[in-house]
């Protein structure tokens, strides 16, 4: 199999593609950026990365650091984390308010926003909320072996100014108690892990450790244990990709987490970590070429969780 001829390949294939879906517009400054682009990169087990078309430039990862957040957190707190968020899929969309007032607050899992608040606050703990946003930099810097990885602070305003329903979510879990802090500093975490800028290059790179049971192929070390790695992994397939997590695992097959920047970090265990991009989204919110780039890699390789 000659993987980097295979990305070249899709990378055009989708170049050609007219039906490219829309940029999300309810963050401004993520309004502005053109729907023409696409890229990928996969990094294998052997630590090559194949990379096409856009693969290079930064993108807002916006949820796709919900999968970093959570790491960072299952690390720092434990499995205490799992008393204020569940493993479900929500099967609703990924800003929803719905099943929070039935289940007292308690967010169906840690990839819809609502989760990801209760994770930054958990990350808080106590602590500055700077402070906090500077680990996450420095982790996912650390996963990528990159000191080049930002936080687009004019992103982080652009959603702080307009997140009118992350503040009721968040608002909404502290009338129950599931919150520690203030609810301006948990959102402040999450706007700026959602600002999180990265390439396809970077995100595969920071990928790995989920692709070789939590460690970290640049130092060795372990980032999680492998038994967090597969169940983080689980959570992907399961509830990373919202409402529309079912459709993602019938047509790619394989762990993966998007964001409304557009981006898509995709695992297949033991073989490769895989970024795509292409800012235009399908109306669950997730990235349409992303989908369907991985549902092509996926079929040519023969990639899948479900075959050995
Ligand atoms: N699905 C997403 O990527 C959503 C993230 C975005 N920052 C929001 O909170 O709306």
């Amino acid at each position: 199999m000659d993987l980097s001829k295979m990305v070249v390949e899709i990378a055009s294939e989708m170049a050609a593609e007219t039906d490219r879906g829309h940029v999300a517009d309810y963050i401004p400054a993520l309004a502005r950026v053109s729907p023409d682009q696409f890229g990928i990169a996969v990094v294998t087990a052997d630590g090559t990365v194949h990379a096409a078309g856009d693969a290079e430039t930064p993108f807002s990862i916006q949820s796709v650091s919900k999968v970093f957040a959570l790491t960072l957190a299952l690390d720092r707190i434990g499995e205490a984390l799992w008393h204020r968020v569940g493993r479900e899929p929500s099967g609703s969309a990924f800003n929803s308010i719905v099943q929070l007032e039935s289940e007292r607050g308690i967010p169906r899992n840690p990839f819809i926003n609502a989760g990801a608040i209760v994770v930054s606050d958990a990350l808080l703990a106590g602590h500055d909320a700077r402070e906090t946003i500077g680990d996450l930099l420095r982790f996912v810097r650390f996963l990528a072996e990159d000191d080049g990885v930002e936080i687009d602070s004019e992103v982080a305003h652009s959603e702080a100014g307009t997140g009118f329903r992350n503040f009721a979510l968040a608002n909404y879990m502290k009338a129950f108690g599931n919150l520690g802090n203030a609810v301006e500093d948990a959102c402040k975490v999450y706007f700026h892990q959602c600002a999180l800028t990265m390439s396809c290059c970077q995100l595969a790179k920071a990928g790995r450790y989920l692709m070789t049971e939590g460690i970290h192929p640049g130092s060795g070390t372990p980032v999680i244990t492998p038994e967090r790695a597969r169940r983080i992994s689980a959570l992907m397939l399961t509830c990373g990709h919202y409402d529309g997590s079912g459709e993602f695992a019938f047509r790619v097959g394989i762990p993966g987490k998007s964001g409304v920047g557009g981006g898509i970090l995709a695992i297949v265990p033991g073989k490769a970590s895989i970024a795509v991009w292409s800012p235009g989204l399908n109306e669950r919110g997730n990235s349409k070429l992303g989908s369907l780039a991985l549902e092509r890699l996926a079929e040519r390789t023969g990639w899948s969780v479900f075959t050995a």
